[in-house]
């Protein structure tokens, strides 16, 4: 087989990846050359955002602890505020996907530099994706302003997220990898790094639900999500995640959940027009099937979700994200046809195996 001509962008990003990696906080906010650092959390994850704010001392401007899922604006404008009040030089963010976000939303406004620690393995901090939601309809867009400069990967740190959360999460990212296998301005490099942040995870999440604590597995799972967030900052994502996108935010779904259940019949529709995209992954999952039944069946077998019916999707709401996820033309390797979108949703409604 010949290479085939591409474009790849390296960008600019530190990581630090090991179990007691945060004991380096302070290093890295130096090598940053910031000196008050605000530090963002859930409020769910207080203690572990005091604990940084802690380590950091001096350095330390406050703690905001008011992420939530989806980034509203209203909490957006308030950490801005706060963040100004206090005259950070700086924002650490402590958490999954939502407390990136709130980091990235200050970015986008200042220019503050993010330090970001993630406890989950959603994927954010390496991306320059951005998202905000107004008036209820969030909105996405891509600025490197809120690439996160340093990421500390320290797996100690996700020890205590759940088992259901951990799994969900971790095929949220093996999502991106997926769909980065087939994205129209793939690259072979995307395509190595996302092969092996499938087989990490694939190893990893029926590690991590046999032995919740185990740092081996928490290890391998983090490093699959940095691997599989790459994957999402550097090449366009297709329908997958524009369903998901449309049933998180019109009909509110929990994201981890619901890229997990639709992730298995995305790839079944895509099967076909992607054929060497689905051999990756199967063979990442070491699955004796199809990508998309290898990965319903990680799903299923360490208790994950398998039906939008089962996290609050209606049914008769389908003919409408429908409607939307038709709404705007998105590269995709097989054309996006009615018929079988309207099929795609419902085989996720009733969560059969694809
Ligand atoms: N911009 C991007 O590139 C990108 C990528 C992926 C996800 N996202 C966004 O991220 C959000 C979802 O992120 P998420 O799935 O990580 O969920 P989340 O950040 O909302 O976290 C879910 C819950 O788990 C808690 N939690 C996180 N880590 C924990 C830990 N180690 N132990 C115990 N509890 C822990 C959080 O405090 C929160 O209560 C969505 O809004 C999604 O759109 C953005
Ligand atoms: O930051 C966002 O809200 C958009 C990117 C995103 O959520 C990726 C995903 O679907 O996992």
């Amino acid at each position: 087989m010949t290479t085939p001509s591409f474009v790849y962008n390296s960008v600019p990003q530190r990581v630090v990846f090991g179990a007691g990696s945060l004991q380096h906080l302070a290093r890295e906010i130096d090598a940053l050359g910031a000196r008050r650092a605000l530090v963002l959390s859930t409020p769910e994850q207080r203690l572990q955002a005091e604990r940084v704010a802690d380590m950091l001392g001096a350095h330390a401007a406050g703690v905001f602890d008011r992420a939530v899922m989806h980034v509203p604006i209203e909490t957006a404008r308030e950490a801005r505020e706060v963040a100004t009040r206090l005259g950070a030089d700086c924002a650490v963010a402590i958490g999954g996907g939502s407390t990136t976000g709130l980091g990235k939303a200050i970015a986008l406004d200042s220019g503050l530099p993010i330090l970001a620690i993630p406890t989950t393995y959603a994927g954010s901090e390496m991306t320059p994706i951005y998202g905000i939601t107004e008036a209820g309809m969030k909105k996405t867009g891509k600025d490197f302003k809120v690439l996160p400069r340093t990421v500390i990967y320290d797996p100690e740190l996700s020890l205590g997220l759940p088992v259901g959360m951990s799994v969900t999460s971790g095929i949220n990212a093996i999502a991106h990898a997926a769909e980065g296998l087939y994205a129209v301005d793939s690259n072979p490099i995307m395509d190595l790094m996302a092969q092996e942040g499938i087989a990490a995870l694939g190893r990893a999440l029926p590690a991590i639900r046999a032995t919740p604590k185990d740092p081996d597995a928490r290890s391998d799972a983090l490093y699959g999500a940095w691997l599989c967030g790459t994957v999402l900052g550097n090449v366009g994502m297709a329908l997958h995640h524009k369903l998901c996108h449309t049933l998180g935010g019109s009909f509110n779904l929990p994201h981890a959940e619901t890229h997990t259940i639709v992730l298995p019949h995305a790839l079944a529709y895509n099967a076909e027009a992607a054929p060497r995209a689905m051999e990756r992954i199967v063979k990442a999952l070491e699955g004796s099937g199809s990508a998309a039944q290898a990965v319903y069946d990680l799903a299923r077998d360490n208790g994950a979700p398998v039906a939008l019916r089962d996290i609050g999707m209606k049914e008769a709401d389908l003919d409408l994200a429908c409607e939307h996820a038709l709404k705007n033309q998105y590269p995709n390797p097989r054309p996006l046809e009615r018929a079988a979108i309207r099929a795609l949703l419902q085989n996720a409604w009733e969560g059969v195996r694809p």
